[in-house]
């Protein structure tokens, strides 16, 4: 290769004595770095990541190969290549939170020369994915957000500045009342999400800020202010920033500290912005005069189009090795590892998680409640949808059993109508787990941020649900009920109302559980609806409770059906203190009871307050399995990936 050195046009000028190709391996820039230093010094040495191939033949494909570099406080750092190369992967596996079928296969990232789990609020990370909740004005999401994560000793009305300060750093002051929309209504654009997800992670002035593509969607002249504003922060606040950024303009580009340069998992290029245009020069690709260098850089490491760029894809694979070989045995590399030696020498101050500063337990319920309540009630497809399907069901019921008085046949109609109310009336819950979702990506999202705990989630949404569960119990159980003429008595009723409000609160416990373990929207409600059809076969209802099958029918699945406590408890209500006649037409002889008895299998000694109670502990059970789940994942998913990465990997 070349080395002809073209920098005119606005490319930058190297600086000779400071960087770039033939640097001088100088002393270290952080020669007194004590014990006590406040800031990140984030470090990532020879990292490779792998992903297990489909196709069994390849085995492991290779996503990262030994990339190392080093963000300062102070400072930021672009990730830089083509799509697909691994940007979003380097900064997945600094966050520490590579996918499932991901692995670290080599390598060390140290936060001051420390190891640490960067997960659960070390660090805030706006991911590629834009989650936010679709319901809230930006004004909304920004102050609850606030509330959320800002320390609990800072009054309100500076959260409320911080906030309305952060928005207008954003450039969404013009945007403050608007939804952000989604599921088929216009909302925000999307550069505006991006912006406002930016908003939510600048909010603490977090000491580690990684950024995937913020400028994404942005015109050039947004683009730099919001750069601008993030890189004022960044020296305001003494942040170490990393972003993984698309074609920066040029006035962009040169508001970066260093580059990192990726091409097919290999780096490229790591080191100070300004240095990487004599790097490519005296590689023989100088930046042509009036282009913008990272799109050159970008240009010449880019393979997916080769016809466009240097030529065919193998010469441009092989300009990127040559780049990358030419990179590893420069000057430059030697002092990006003695300045990471340099850095790790010292052990610094371990990074607190905003957890012990942020709100306490109590606010994060009051805030999230509000939030989670507000969501609800705009979320059409939340619980006034499945109102207005229960209206209509619970009037179809009421129309097709209509008074159907204490004749011998009303003893299955009887029997019919209960079994439909306490088991296909609960099965519709799996029609709100779509929004579910929903908030469980926010949820899973926020969490790894560290903006609140899993317990005031959980708490919090057992809270909103509450009353929106109540009405769509109370109003079609109250026109089915009455429809049919079951006992005209207000207690009877309230006993009904509460067996159907618990089995609603049970199933949506049921199906966030399967939310957290399932977060695909078609799995989980295939998984949900086959877990709760389980449980309705089981019910003893199909096959009466003595004619159970033992193994699984019978134990365990009879004694955690929750439709069985709810369908007992409903026969029992209903049937004790009627009498029916023997025969169509004859006199009353047969008693409520001995029809649970011996024609439904119901013990009638067990009160159907001990049903409710069940239902009740059930529906209590299911929210702190649901904790202990999210805990338990949380917990145990970044012990059995340390453990596949050793066990694959051997180191
Ligand atoms: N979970 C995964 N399973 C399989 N392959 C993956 C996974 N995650 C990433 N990859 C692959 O790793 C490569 C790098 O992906 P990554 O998302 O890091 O690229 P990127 O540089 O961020 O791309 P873009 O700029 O388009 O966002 C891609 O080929 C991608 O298909």
């Amino acid at each position: 290769m070349g080395s002809l050195i073209h920098n005119n046009g606005i490319c930058p000028e190297p600086e000779p004595d400071t960087g770039g190709w033939g640097i001088q391996i100088v002393e270290s820039e952080f020669p007194v770095m004590k014990k006590t230093q406040t800031g990140a010094y984030l470090t990532w040495e020879d990292i490779g990541v792998s992903v297990s191939s489909s196709n069994r033949s390849v085995g492991k494909e290779q996503i990262l190969t030994g990339v190392t570099g080093y963000a300062k406080p102070g400072e930021i750092v672009a990730i830089m290549g083509p799509s697909g190369c691994g940007k979003s992967t380097l900064l997945d596996s600094l966050a520490g939170r590579l996918a499932s079928n991901i692995r670290h296969s080599t390598g060390r990232i140290l936060i001051n020369g420390r190891k640490q789990r960067l997960t659960y609020g070390t660090m805030s990370y706006m991911a590629q994915e834009q989650v936010l909740t679709w319901t809230l004005t930006v004004k909304e999401t920004v102050y609850y957000s606030a509330e959320l994560q800002l320390p609990k000793s800072m009054p309100k009305s500076e959260k409320r500045q911080r906030a309305d300060r952060t928005i207008r750093e954003m450039g969404l002051q013009d945007s403050l009342n608007t939804r952000i929309g989604g599921w088929g209504i216009k909302g925000l654009s999307g550069g505006q999400r991006r912006r406002l997800s930016i908003c939510l992670e600048l909010l603490t002035h977090p000491k580690i800020l990684l950024l995937d593509e913020p400028t994404s969607g942005l015109d050039s002249a947004s683009s730099y202010y919001v750069m601008n504003q993030i890189v004022k922060l960044t020296h305001e606040y003494q942040m170490t920033v990393l972003t993984a950024i698309h074609q920066p303009s040029s006035q962009v580009f040169g508001l970066f500290n260093n580059l990192c340069l990726l091409s097919l998992g290999k780096a490229v290029y790591f080191g100070p912005t300004f240095a990487a245009n004599q790097f490519f020069a005296v590689n023989g690709f100088p930046c042509p005069d009036l282009q913008n260098p990272a799109d050159h850089y970008l240009m010449t490491i880019n393979t997916d189009f080769n016809e466009d760029t240097i030529g065919g894809k193998i010469l441009v694979e092989k300009v990127i090795e040559e780049l990358a070989a030419s990179y590893k045995s420069s000057n430059i590399y030697k002092k990006v590892r003695s300045d990471i030696d340099t850095l790790c020498a010292v052990e610094g101050d371990i990074i607190e998680k905003k957890g012990s500063l942020q709100a306490n337990f109590m606010t994060q319920c009051l805030v999230l409640t509000e939030r989670s309540f507000k969501n609800m009630y705009r979320d059409l497809g939340y619980y006034w949808l499945r109102l207005c399907i229960y209206i209509g069901l619970g009037s179809a019921l009421g129309t097709l059993f209509y008074q159907i008085g204490l004749g011998f046949d009303s003893v299955n109609a009887r029997i019919s109508m209960l079994m439909f109310v306490s088991t296909f009336l609960t099965l519709l819950a799996i029609g709100g787990f779509p929004s579910f979702v929903e908030e469980m990506k926010v949820f899973q999202l926020e969490r790894l941020n560290g903006h609140y705990g899993v317990g005031s989630f959980v708490v919090s949404h057992t809270i909103s649900s509450t009353p929106y569960l109540l009405v769509i119990s109370l109003i079609p159980g109250a026109i089915a009920y009455s429809l049919v003429g079951l006992q005209r008595e207000p207690r009877l009723f309230i006993y009904f109302s509460l067996v159907v409000f618990v089995s609603m609160l049970l199933v949506e416990g049921l199906m966030m559980l399967v939310a957290a373990v399932v977060p695909n929207l078609l799995m989980g409600i295939i998984s949900g609806a086959g877990i709760v059809g389980l449980m309705i076969l089981g019910a003893g209802f199909f096959r009466l409770p003595n004619d159970l099958p033992y193994f699984f029918w019978k134990y365990p699945l009879y004694y955690i059906s929750l439709h069985r406590y709810a369908l007992q408890g409903l026969y029992k209500n209903e049937f004790k203190g009627l009498k029916f006649p023997q025969y169509v037409g004859g006199p009353p002889t047969v008693d409520g009871e001995m029809i649970l008895n011996s024609a439904l299998h119901i013990e009638t000694g067990v009160s159907k307050w001990i049903d409710l109670g069940i239902l009740f502990g059930m529906a209590v059970a299911y929210r702190i399995i649901l904790f202990c789940t999210i805990k338990a994942i949380e917990r145990v998913r970044p012990i059995i990936k340390a453990f596949m990465s050793k066990s694959t990997f051997g180191n």
